[in-house]
């Protein structure tokens, strides 16, 4: 067994697979970077050999040599981008579903991690493996070995090309180090204004009808001229540093031709030994400039590797041997407490509390005093919870999440549709099976309705549902609830917005739920809704307050006001 295996982390396991891709393009650079000699040394046969002996037949046979280590080379490169290229594709294959789950994950247990951002760490990662970054990386070992071939040439062209190069390393280094603030704050900057002028658009409605225009316009352009001046500041570094760079490498140049022309003069070297040394010099050059690029994409693809290995490692894969079987919708509470990060107080203080199959609880309480938490903890998406919630005797964690979602029906308070149509939104964007739409459309009373669509089922809707008014957004999303009969359905305040015919075809899905043994959570504020009750639990300040069958729970509450009110008449008035 090797123990170092185990330490592996799982996107290190993914990346060795690699492996054999790595090596070969190794081998490809080794030989690319070997060939690239090749027109040096056809400089120095051409002007030392060719030219000496005049002689054609030499010239067209080195030139034809030349030709075929060119072609050899290009091909080498061609190559090893192409393995690169189709590497990429690969990992990204390999990562994106398991990296969308785990970032679906954290953001569902962590609100302010941003999807966005993960995505783009491993669009990052990607572009790092597969581009000139890790190219210039394989290619930057070749610059001593271009140096010891100058050094061959004449100790006094090395020695010129080494001093050249820890010039132009130090002001591309410094540069950078002095870029990197500046260019941050500007993006951030940036990034802030927009952030800032997206939301006002969101609210373009409220902007407009109270007048807030010109205050908002205020403090958006106060963040745009942020943005500008950094930026500015940003770009005049970079241009200063851009223009020290181009004089230090046009002398260079220059220079390098100039030391080679003294040792000519001096018949220390032949001519043909001056240009080609001159060559070699760019070329041996070249990869520093690169290298200093090439640091910047591995230093993010670093950071980016390590956030991603990290939300890996917090959100592993699920366990396949996850229970899959349908459930029958028993529901137990145990000792459940639940906090939200940033509060000092739970939110839930100890709820105990069962919903058998095939019963309807309704659940009431004043605002705020935790039912919609209450509900999320049952459906396991409230992430901070200790405390024990079973589905039909087993934790909620230890259920197949994408399995278990088609046996849930939730309506939360606040409807989200997605961009697209009717039937796709209440299918759940999953294949499409039109009898079963049809049937919870119905059961939510909205199939008349859709009917009356110009495209019906094929309407399609925008973002957040924005062509539909409010009681038709949470129709479809019962119709959602609805879809494929589930064994638990949850639904938070789903007549907030409906009418009266909406009600009532609300409370008859409802009892069409219990009587085909489904359970049922029904939060509202409505007394309408103890009509279909079985249970009734009433919630205050995060714990439950009474809890029972309904008739039992509102004769108790009834003669607790009672006695209230009795008391509170005997009492003697103050004063
Ligand atoms: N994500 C959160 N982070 C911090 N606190 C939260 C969060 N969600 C809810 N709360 C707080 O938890 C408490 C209970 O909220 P919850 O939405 O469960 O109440 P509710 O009884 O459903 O209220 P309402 O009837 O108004 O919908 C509130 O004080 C709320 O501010």
């Amino acid at each position: 067994m090797k123990p170092e295996k185990k330490m592996r982390s799982e996107l290190a396991t993914v990346l060795w697979r690699f492996r054999r891709e790595f090596v070969w393009v190794g081998v490809l650079s080794m030989l690319a970077n070997l060939l690239m000699l090749t027109p040096t040394i056809y400089m120095l046969q051409v002007y030392d050999r060719v030219l000496a002996s005049h002689s054609e037949l030499t010239l067209l046979f080195v030139s034809l040599l030349a030709l075929a280590m060119l072609a050899v080379m290009s091909t080498a490169e061609w190559l090893r981008s192409r393995l690169l290229v189709r590497a990429g594709m690969r990992l990204d294959a390999l990562l994106s579903t398991r990296v969308f789950h785990a970032s679906f994950e954290a953001y569902l247990n962590e609100a302010d991690q941003s999807p966005r951002r993960v995505f783009t760490d491993l669009v990052e990662i990607r572009q790092f493996l597969t581009g000139t970054g890790i190219l210039a990386l394989f290619d930057a070992p070749w610059t001593p070995i271009y140096l010891a071939v100058l050094f061959l040439l004449h100790p006094l062209l090395g020695a010129a090309a080494v001093l050249f190069a820890l010039v132009q390393f130090a002001l591309v280094w410094f540069g950078h180090r002095r870029s990197v603030r500046p260019n941050e704050e500007a993006g951030l900057a940036l990034q802030e204004a927009s952030a800032y002028m997206q939301g006002k658009l969101r609210n373009a409605e409220v902007v407009e009808a109270l007048g807030m225009l010109g205050p908002l316009r205020t403090q958006w352009l106060r963040r745009h001229e942020q943005y500008v001046h950094k930026h500015e500041a940003a770009q005049a570094l970079t241009h200063r540093i851009s223009a020290w760079s181009k004089f230090i490498r046009y002398s260079q140049q220059s220079l390098a031709l100039g030391t080679g022309a003294l040792l000519v003069i001096d018949g220390q070297m032949t001519p043909g030994g001056m240009i080609a040394g001159n060559v070699l010099m760019s070329r041996a050059l070249a990869p520093i400039d690169m290298l200093v690029g090439a640091w910047r994409s591995f230093s993010g693809a670093l950071a980016a590797y390590r956030r991603l290995e990290d939300l890996l490692e917090r959100y592993p894969e699920r366990d396949p041997a996850l229970r899959r079987v349908t459930p029958r919708g028993e529901l137990q509470l145990r000792g459940v407490v639940a906090t939200a990060q940033g509060r000092a107080e739970p939110i839930l203080k100890g709820i105990d509390l069962d919903l058998p199959a095939g019963t309807v609880t309704v659940l009431v309480g004043p605002s705020g005093s935790g039912k919609s938490t209450l509900a999320r903890v049952m459906l396991g998406i409230w992430p901070q919870v200790s405390g024990e919630v079973l589905l039909d005797g087993l934790p909620v964690s230890g259920w197949d999440r994408n399995e278990l979602g088609e046996h849930l029906g939730y309506l939360p308070q606040d409807v989200e549709l997605f961009e697209g149509t009717l039937a796709e939104n209440i299918a759940r964007f999953g294949e499409i099976d039109s009898a079963g739409v049809i049937e919870a459309a119905q059961r939510a009373g909205l199939h008349d309705l859709i009917l009356h669509f110009p495209k019906g089922y094929d309407t399609p809707i925008g973002p957040g549902g924005g062509v539909l008014t409010g009681g038709q957004r949470q129709r479809i999303g019962l119709a959602r609830a609805l879809y494929h009969d589930p064994a638990v359905l949850v639904l938070d305040e789903p007549n907030s917005n409906l009418d009266e015919a909406g009600e009532a075809a609300l409370l008859e899905a409802v009892r069409g739920c219990k009587a085909r043994g489904r359970t049922v959570l029904l939060i509202s504020h409505r007394p309408t809704a103890l009509a279909v009750a079985d249970r009734l639990v009433v919630m205050g300040d995060g714990r439950i307050v009474a809890a029972g069958p309904r008739d039992a729970v509102v004769q108790a509450l009834q003669q607790a006001q009672a006695r209230a009110a009795v008391s509170a008449a005997a009492a003697p008035a103050p004063g």
